[in-house]
């Protein structure tokens, strides 16, 4: 059974519509992207999933259930973008707080809370209070509440909105770690990030989906990406596209350019890249193969 289906769901605030006849299906498995501009209906996706909210037409469904129904009690978690901890309690007592509404007894949901603040590298300030955390620590203290119970589909809403490249970077580990047993769906406006994490995208634009993404799809090898130290673009642009084998040469970005070629060229057309670089003495600072997520959804 799919982990989430969700049949021309709609939603509307007063006159305000913020999702419109969006349908999807996921399946539990590899993270999976929540993109869109700012107002594009994100929030009010995840609120629908977590069934904080219910759609004005269609139906969400997550195991075949309503998303507030008590067969889903413990199995769906979410970190909401303004996440805030209780500041007159210790981190324990909360998180063990958030285990006994789970359903776990007093022993049992503290070593669970212990057990995910472990997971998310705190074990040493669970008897501190939040206001002597950093915005980071308070961040994975809040993903460590997500995690009570091993939900099987834990929403994470700007995860690492804010936090310095460390703390980011343990928190993309932590959910690599997790996605054995959980599905994380994940919104962020770091492109960079979700591509590092995740298999699928989610593009939700004004309220409609947009676009459904997958990264690593089979067209990846058609393209690559090369961003270049120097180089002079109309010179290499030309060069480029000189080659037979290949179809488009696009300066997506600064020193950045998108190469389109036929599949068949295979390993030698990469060969023949490094060679015309030797010869000009271009300097690449990196070679990807396929397109950023960036161009897929924006170009
Ligand atoms: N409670 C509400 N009442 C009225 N309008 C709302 C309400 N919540 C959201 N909206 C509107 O619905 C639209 C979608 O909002 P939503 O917060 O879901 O977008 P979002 O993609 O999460 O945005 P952001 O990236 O800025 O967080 C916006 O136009 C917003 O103003």
């Amino acid at each position: 059974m799919s982990l989430i289906t969700c049949e021309s769901v709609g939603k509307s605030y007063g006159s305000k519509r913020a999702l419109n006849n969006v349908s999807f299906t996921i399946e539990a498995g590899a993270p999976i992207a929540l993109v869109g501009p700012n107002g594009a209906g994100k929030t009010t996706l995840f609120s629908l999933l977590c069934g904080y909210i219910s759609p004005t037409d269609g139906q969400v469904k997550i195991f075949g259930e309503r998303p507030n129904s008590t067969a889903l009690l413990g199995q769906i978690a979410a970190l909401p973008q303004d996440a805030r901890l209780d500041p007159n309690l210790t981190v324990l007592a909360q998180l063990v707080l958030f285990a006994q509404l789970q359903g776990f007894n007093n022993k049992q949901a503290k070593a669970e809370s212990l057990r995910v603040l472990a997971l998310v590298g705190l074990a040493d300030v669970a008897a501190q209070k939040p206001l002597s955390l950093s915005h980071g620590m308070s961040k994975r203290v809040s993903i460590a509440q997500a995690l009570i119970g091993q939900p099987k589909l834990v929403l994470l809403d700007e995860p690492t909105a804010g936090l310095d490249p460390a703390n980011a970077k343990a928190i993309r580990e932590l959910v690599t770690a997790q996605s054995v047993h959980t599905t994380f769906v994940i919104s962020s406006h770091n492109l960079d990030e979700l591509e590092k994490l995740c298999d699928k995208v989610l593009y939700l634009d004004q309220g409609e989906l947009n676009q459904s993404v997958s990264i690593k799809d089979a067209q990846a090898d058609d393209y690559l990406t090369v961003s270049m130290h120097d180089c002079d673009n109309e010179q290499f642009n030309s060069l480029i596209n000189a080659f037979p084998e290949v179809l488009s040469v696009k300066n997506s970005q600064h020193n950045e350019f998108v190469i389109q070629y036929t599949k068949h060229a295979g390993y030698q057309f990469e060969l023949k890249l490094f060679e015309l670089f030797a010869t000009h003495q271009w300097q690449y600072h990196t070679l990807q193969r396929g397109r950023t997520l960036e161009d897929k959804l924006f170009s």
